[in-house]
């Protein structure tokens, strides 16, 4: 990993990388350059949010991280494999939409990874036991998705991503559909999670607010084809709660980030 590029806000050397991506670029067969080149370094353990205008390539890079397509040109890595990883390996992906099956339980639904990978079935189910729990549904393994709310669903939707204990967790845009109240609440047990379990997390958001209450550092990207526009260290005091939420050094964050977005949205209107 010696040769990669450290994108500035990490210390070079310091700590080993999860994910690193060196003059990335990706065109899709209908000619649309959606992103590139883009470099970004990912230090394990690290929060980060990727931060950008509609259609700058944000979720191009997670699923180029996730070993979801490849680049059309420059590299992917993550941790020390060649190239992006494998589809569910040391990778949980967490979508805007909770995907879940609606004809089966919240434990089925959970399991489907570990029975994609055939992990025997005691097993498997002391993991999804595991899992619901880290998200406070221990309760609800055996309710059918139509009976839980869209937090809940989104719960059961991490707790799949978490069941195969992934190194790294790529999130969509996960709470973009929720309620404001539900999604103080989601973010408060994300972190909580972060902290218990170390994992590295790469976080893509609309939200100025989301991103600086989340993230120890923020990546704005310009429109597409997406670059970096800024790096951005939220440096705080840990852990952050409603605190933070309400402190001058949250709202300062705040407009460091938005000046730093808004050349992003130049020549596009913000309606
Ligand atoms: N499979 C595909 N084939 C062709 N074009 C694509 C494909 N996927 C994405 N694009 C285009 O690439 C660009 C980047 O898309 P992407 O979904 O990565 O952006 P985004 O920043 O995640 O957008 P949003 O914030 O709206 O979700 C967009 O112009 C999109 O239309």
């Amino acid at each position: 990993m010696s040769d990669v590029k450290i994108s500035s806000g990490v210390e070079a050397g310091l700590t080993a990388l999860a994910v690193s991506l060196r003059d990335v670029t990706k065109t899709y067969d209908n000619g649309v350059m959606a992103l590139g080149p883009f470099d970004l370094a990912v230090r394990k353990g690290e929060f980060i949010s990727l931060l950008g205008p509609s259609g700058c390539g944000k979720s191009t890079a997670l699923r180029l991280i996730a070993g979801l397509g490849a680049p059309s040109s420059g590299t992917v890595r993550v941790s020390r494999h060649e190239g992006a990883a494998q589809p569910g390996h040391g990778i949980g992906f967490v979508f805007q939409e909770p995907t879940l099956m609606p004809w089966t339980s919240v434990r089925e639904n959970v399991r489907l990874p570990l029975k994609l990978a055939r992990v025997p079935k005691a097993e498997a189910r002391a993991r999804v036991d595991e899992a619901l729990a880290s998200v406070g549904l221990a309760e609800f393994t055996d309710a059918f998705p139509r009976e839980l709310s869209g937090g809940m669903k989104m719960r059961v939707s991490l707790a799949r991503a978490l069941v195969t204990d992934p190194d790294i967790l790529l999130m969509d845009e996960p709470f973009a559909a929720l309620d404001e109240i539900t999604r103080f609440r989601l973010n408060n047990d994300l972190l909580a999670l972060w902290r218990g379990l170390g994992k590295t997390v790469i976080f893509v958001t609309h939200s100025v607010f989301e991103s600086v209450y989340l993230s120890q550092r923020v990546v704005v990207m310009t429109a597409r084809p997406g670059r970096i526009q800024a790096d951005i260290r939220i440096e705080t005091v840990e852990p952050r709660g409603e605190e933070f939420r309400t402190s001058s050094a949250y709202a300062d964050y705040c407009r460091k980030v938005s000046a730093a977005l808004a050349p992003s949205y130049s020549g596009q209107s913000m309606l």
